[in-house]
């Protein structure tokens, strides 16, 4: 699948600057183009490997690139006052040959919070491709404001984009280790998970898979939209030359050891469906009541079967309770492993969620407090004034 990719703020920038890298390591084709937008020069300046011309910065009249602070309002504001800016950047992409946009940003800071949800609305108006969230909430330990950037713009995010991939950055944390100490680690497994779906429609070099994933079926996953979550596991195994593949199965040659690897293949399948998908996820959730999923089975092409997908589909539709389960292989010649990576699109018992929603309710219902106080008190103030002025005359 054909990505334009859109990073914004620190966070943002460096999780795409990682995808253009991951991309053209494993000629994976996924990123036709990658744009990081930023308040804050050094953030900008820090990137690798999306082209300097792709950088953008936005807000220089207001924060004189310096970024905004945790700031999400003025984020927001900024993202609208520049949008201008940030679709210059975006004409040059040839849209004809993207599949869909994708959005990066954490959701605690300032600039990614404020800005994606600005970005996704202005796109989804001008463009008919759809356009997906990949966003990152924050660490429980980063403090309140974090939280609370967090519980807002993910209301609006949710609300703009087509689909909204979460990766949730607490339950990534390493015991006794901030979330800062492993982002280099997180980013890793990000780009990872994502990097094989996305990577899933897009076989080169001649491949032949037996039930390839379309980026199509990736694109109708996501349909719908609502929250999504990806669950991965992977085992290591050894290249293995002529054994299997689409060309044996279509001629039915067959070996003694046939019966036997076969077995191997599809209980090797099932069991790393079952790994990934209760094991831990980009966001972790129940699976049950989840709308549609997809698995992707990557690895060479000899050890992917119809079979073990077909029967790690059905399992994924008695555990998810959905009638929209997809699957289907990602063969990659000499990966060395054997991965399932499952996409679970709509899901609805998220405790995270419901802890940032909470934040969201308590932190409004403080806000029309401190308000209605404040109206109070000037209320009190007129009278009060009313009195002395009466008692003067
Ligand atoms: N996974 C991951 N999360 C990050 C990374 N850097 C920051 N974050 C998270 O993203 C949130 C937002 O931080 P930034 O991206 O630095 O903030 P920003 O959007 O640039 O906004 P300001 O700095 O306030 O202008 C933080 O709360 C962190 O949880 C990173 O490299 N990887």
């Amino acid at each position: 699948m054909k990505l334009a990719m859109i990073g914004f703020g620190q966070a943002g920038g460096k999780i795409v600057d990682k995808f253009v890298e991951y991309d053209k390591r494993h000629d994976a084709g996924i990123v036709k183009a990658a744009v990081a937008v930023n308040t804050a020069k050094a953030d900008l300046m820090g990137l690798t490997h999306i082209p300097e011309e792709k950088r953008v910065l936005i807000g220089q009249s207001r924060v004189k690139g310096h970024g905004v602070g945790a700031d999400n309002e003025l984020g927001a504001e900024i993202a609208e006052e520049d949008v201008d800016e940030v679709q210059g950047a975006i004409d040059s992409v040839p849209v004809h040959e993207v599949d869909a946009f994708l959005i990066v940003s954490g959701l605690g800071g300032g600039t990614g919070s404020g800005s994606a949800p600005v970005l996704a609305k202005h796109l989804k108006r001008i463009y008919t491709e759809p356009v997906y969230g990949l966003g990152v909430l924050p660490g429980s330990d980063e403090g309140g404001i974090y939280t609370l950037n967090a519980a807002r713009s993910f209301q609006t995010f949710v609300r703009e984009v087509d689909n909204l991939l979460v990766f949730d950055n607490d339950a990534w944390r390493k015991t006794g280790e901030s979330v800062q100490g492993g982002y280099d680690e997180i980013n890793e497994e990000i780009v990872k998970r994502f990097g094989i779906l996305f990577g899933a429609g897009e076989v080169t070099g001649g491949e032949v898979a037996e039930s390839f994933v379309d980026s199509s079926e990736i694109i109708n996953t996501l349909a719908g939209g609502g929250v999504s979550t990806v669950g991965y596991a992977r085992e290591e195994v050894e290249e293995v030359q002529n054994s299997g593949g689409l060309l044996s199965r279509l001629t039915g040659s067959k070996n003694e050891d046939d019966g036997l690897d076969t077995a191997r293949t599809t209980n090797r399948i099932t069991s790393l469906v079952r790994k990934a998908a209760l094991g831990r996820l980009t966001l972790p959730c129940e699976i049950d009541g989840t709308e549609r999923a997809l698995l992707v089975m990557a690895g060479p092409p000899a050890y992917l079967n119809r079979k073990g997908i077909e029967r790690s589909r059905k399992w994924l539709e008695e555990q998810t309770g959905s009638m929209e389960v997809r699957g289907g292989d990602y063969p990659v010649t000499g990966s060395g492993f054997v991965a399932s990576v499952i996409l679970l699109s709509g899901v609805t018992n998220v405790p995270r969620i419901k802890e940032l929603q909470q934040v969201a309710i308590e932190a409004q219902e403080n806000i029309d407090e401190i308000n209605q106080e404040s109206e109070t008190n000037l209320d009190n103030l007129v009278h009060d004034d009313e009195d002395e002025l009466e008692s003067l005359f």
